[in-house]
């Protein structure tokens, strides 16, 4: 028998388990909600345009960012931090689009964390070459409230590592409509993007966008 040229079917979901306690791989559970969530997140990035911002250390970040909901994350010279209001307008982040704060409480509520009430959308755009270093989400007030994170466009690799930089990493494969959910023992977990390889997706484009949720403040 010869095999067929081109894989044609989309790879086996992930299992939902598979990065332990407190955490949640939900694949291709933003589906349901695409054809409003994309018209919403184009919206919001009219309003607050993306930006790479810099690090307090003076790096530019590769990842282009912007915000909605009460809050949003930024950094500059002088540090990280939760803001009510858009450095680069001067005006409050949009507001979080009801589609958004749905889908975060639903995935939250699917991975074992009723009443979630996101007050902070962090939204990022990678392109090609584009990365996001491991890190804590630590700039939160309440570490009993999980991270929901929505991958949209290009897949992408997913380090996921435990509650030491130097622990083991898992490496898992995200894609557009996958949402992940971190919280109670998984709530500090190191994690990052590794650089996005060159691709262009049907929809979006040559980018992938990441909608990460939080009870901030
Ligand atoms: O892009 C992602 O999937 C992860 C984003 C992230 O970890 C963050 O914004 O803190
Ligand atoms: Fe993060």
């Amino acid at each position: 028998m010869t095999q067929p040229l081109f894989q044609t079917q989309p790879p086996a979901p992930l299992p939902k388990n598979l990065l332990g306690p407190g955490t949640a791989v939900l694949a291709g559970f933003a589906l349901a909600v695409e054809d409003e969530l994309l018209p919403a997140l184009q919206r919001v990035t009219e309003q607050s345009p993306f930006r790479n911002m810099v690090t307090p250390s003076g790096f530019r970040m590769s990842v282009a960012m912007s915000n909605c909901g009460e809050l949003g994350w930024v950094t500059d010279r002088t540090g990280y931090r939760y803001d009510h209001f858009d450095p680069e307008t001067n005006r409050p982040w949009p507001e979080m689009p009801a589609v958004f704060k749905e889908l975060a409480t639903g995935a939250a509520n699917e991975a074992g964390f009723p009443g979630f009430n996101p007050d902070a959308c962090l939204i990022n755009r990678y392109e090609p070459g584009s990365k996001l270093s491991l890190h804590q989400d630590k700039d939160e007030r309440d570490y009993t409230q999980p991270i929901v994170s929505v991958s949209l466009g290009l897949s992408a690799t997913f380090l996921f590592g435990g509650l030491k930089r130097t622990d083991p990493i898992q490496r898992i494969q995200v894609i557009h409509g996958d949402v992940l959910v971190w919280g109670g023992p998984a709530r500090l977990r190191y994690h990052g993007i590794a650089p996005l390889r060159d691709g262009t997706h049907v929809q979006l484009g040559p980018v992938r966008y990441n909608l990460t949720f939080r009870k901030a403040g």
